[in-house]
This record gives C-alpha cells, structure tokens and sequence, in this order.
C-alpha cells in the first residue's frame, strides 16, 4: 500500500506551516493538520474544546462517528518547545491520509488549546511523525500513524517534499524519483529521546568556503524557521547590511530590501543548498521595511531545529526501517 497527500502552506504569504487534508471516523469528516516530525501525538480540535478557544478551526466530533471509541481513563497534556500546548482525551477511530487507512488510530481529542493554536485558525490539529517514544498519552502512550501504517505500507519510508509558497507532497510507502534531482544521501537517526535527530556535516554561506563542523540536530516539519548554533548564524547575518540580532523581535532582522546570500548545509559529502529568498521569512509587521529572519539562534532551545526554511530546500526521506534513517536530496 502506498499513498500521497498534499502540503498547503498556511497563509503563502510566508510559509508559517503545512496542512494537509486528513479524513477520520464514520461517516469521514475532514480537517487539515500539521503534520509534524518533531513531536508524536495525532491531537485534534473537536468537539469537546472549549468553544472560548476555538476560532473557525474544523472539528472531529466523535460522538457522530460510529467507529470512534473513547479509550476510557486516557488522557494527555503536551508542551511545545516555543511555550505552546494543548491537553485532551483519546479516541480510536479510522484515519485516513492519502488512501492509507489506519483502523484503529489514537485520535487525540483537545479539550483545551494554547492561544497560537486559537489564533491559526487553518490548523485544526497535529499529525506527530516522530518516534512513539515521545507520545504524551497517559497512561499508556500511543502509536504514531506512521508505526501504525508502516506493516501495511510498500516501504516502511514516508517523504517530505515542502515548497517555498507552493504546495508540495508528503509520499507514504514510497520513494518517487521524479520529486529529487542526483542521489539521496541517507545519514544516521539518533531516535533517542524520539526526534528524528542526525548530525550535518558543515556549512557554507553564500558562495563562501565550506565549514567541516558537525551539527546534530532534529528534522521538524512543524517548525517553520531554521534555528542553528550561534557562531553559524553569527557568519550567515555578518554578511548581510544592516542586519541586526534584535532583543526586542526576539531574533535577526534585516532591510527587506537585502539580497540574502543563500546557505548551504553539508549532510554526508553531499549538500542541500537553501535559496537566499527562502531566509527572508516575512516583514515584521504588514508593510514594515524590516523583515525577520529564516535562519535563527539556536542557543535557548537546547537543540538545533531543520525547520521548513530548510526542509523546503530538499527532498527528505524518513526511512522508518530498521535502522531508522533519513535521506536528503536536492530538487
Ligand atoms: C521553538 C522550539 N524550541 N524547541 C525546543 C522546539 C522543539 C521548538 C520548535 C517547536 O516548538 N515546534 C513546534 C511548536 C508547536 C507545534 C509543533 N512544533
């Protein structure tokens, strides 16, 4: 089995996420969720959240599906890197992405979201990717989709093809030769505590030289900037007039009018090279002359995040096999 749905940007004006059509229950009802690699709980809003915090979002109601069943004295509470959450109980109900169903799929009903989550009303829930290890379901933690899937997929991969303002593709039980330029190069996954976490061997900035240095950090779809050590982003922002690291917009800012230089991130002996224009990420505010940057600080997060400013520059494999691995190619 196999299957295909697409990633729409949220709001192209820049890309703050992807969603992608999901079906669940009987009768199917559709809502768009972020699908994310960085985290693994499948949360939803539904009809159980609280109404003050739900803001045009579509909701799974389970009680007008004939094959939900509540998993009695589940619950579960998850906490986002950037401060955000939400907090629930469980259903399992049929879940369908791009014809592959799953039948029996923990379906995480919100009872309460955070206000970014209120506030993105084309995001109706989370679709997590990440290892199931990371699962907040208490008392017995969940499988992802993706594990569910996996015995019944071709291959047990799914792909991630992420455009700048475009719709792109994510592939499950399938590597599709037409979406990648060269060879993929698939590198090692450290799945402990549960990201898909690897380790790039270097950058270049511009057309500058190459930069041998390791940097481990995680693939997440659901991150929409890319945040790096210091000394990267440091030389990245040096060679761009005017741009400063703001304290008060909580990172770099630049002239809109800057011709970002592009940045290129080693992964084996090959390398993903991310297009200038994919780093400015958006004006700080409608109509500002000062814009923010795609390329970040990672130095607070405690962990550097391949967000979709970079994802979007590549075709990214997440071979769930045995070792897990992920492959990178150009496009
Ligand atoms: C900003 C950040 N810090 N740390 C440690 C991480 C992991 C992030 C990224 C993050 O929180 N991503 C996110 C947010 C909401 C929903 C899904 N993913």
């Amino acid at each position: 089995e196999k299957g295909s749905a697409p990633a729409i940007p949220v709001d192209p004006r820049f890309d703050i996420a992807y969603v992608t059509p999901v079906t669940i229950g009987t009768p199917p009802q559709t809502l768009y969720l972020d699908f994310d690699t960085g985290s693994s709980d499948l949360w939803v809003f539904s009809s159980h959240t609280l109404a003050s915090q739900v803001r045009g979002q579509m909701i799974y109601s389970p009680e007008k599906s004939t094959t939900a069943k509540l998993l009695a004295g589940h619950t579960w509470s998850i906490r986002y890197g950037d401060g955000s959450g939400s907090l629930g109980n469980v259903y399992t109900d049929n879940f369908t992405v791009g014809g592959v169903t799953v039948t029996s799929q923990a379906v995480q009903t919100a009872q309460q979201v955070s206000t970014s989550f209120t506030s993105e009303s084309d995001i109706h829930g989370l679709v997590g990717l990440g290892f199931s290890t990371l699962n907040t379901v208490y008392p017995n933690g969940q499988l992802t989709f993706f594990d569910n899937a996996k015995s019944q997929l071709d291959s047990p991969v799914f792909t991630a093809d992420l455009k700048w303002k475009k719709e792109g593709t994510y592939d499950f039980g399938f590597i599709d030769e037409t979406k990648y330029t060269g060879e993929i190069t698939y590198l090692p996954v450290q799945t402990d505590p549960g990201y898909w976490t690897f380790t790039s061997s270097g950058y270049a900035v511009g057309d500058g030289s190459f930069n041998q240095v390791s940097i481990s950090g995680i693939a997440d779809t659901a991150t929409s900037l890319t945040y790096l050590p210091t000394a990267v982003v440091t030389s990245y922002w040096r060679q761009v007039e005017g741009a400063v690291n703001s304290q008060y917009y909580g990172g770099y800012v630049f002239p809109c009018s800057s011709k970002l230089p592009s940045f290129t991130f080693g992964v084996g002996s090959a390398n993903i090279t991310i297009p200038g224009s994919y780093i400015n990420y958006a004006q700080i505010t409608e109509g500002s002359p000062t814009c923010f940057g795609g390329l970040q600080s990672s130095s607070g997060l405690g962990i550097n995040i391949w967000g979709d400013v970079a994802l979007k520059a590549a075709f990214v494999v997440f071979n769930g096999g045995n070792p897990p691995t992920i492959g990178w190619a150009r496009k």
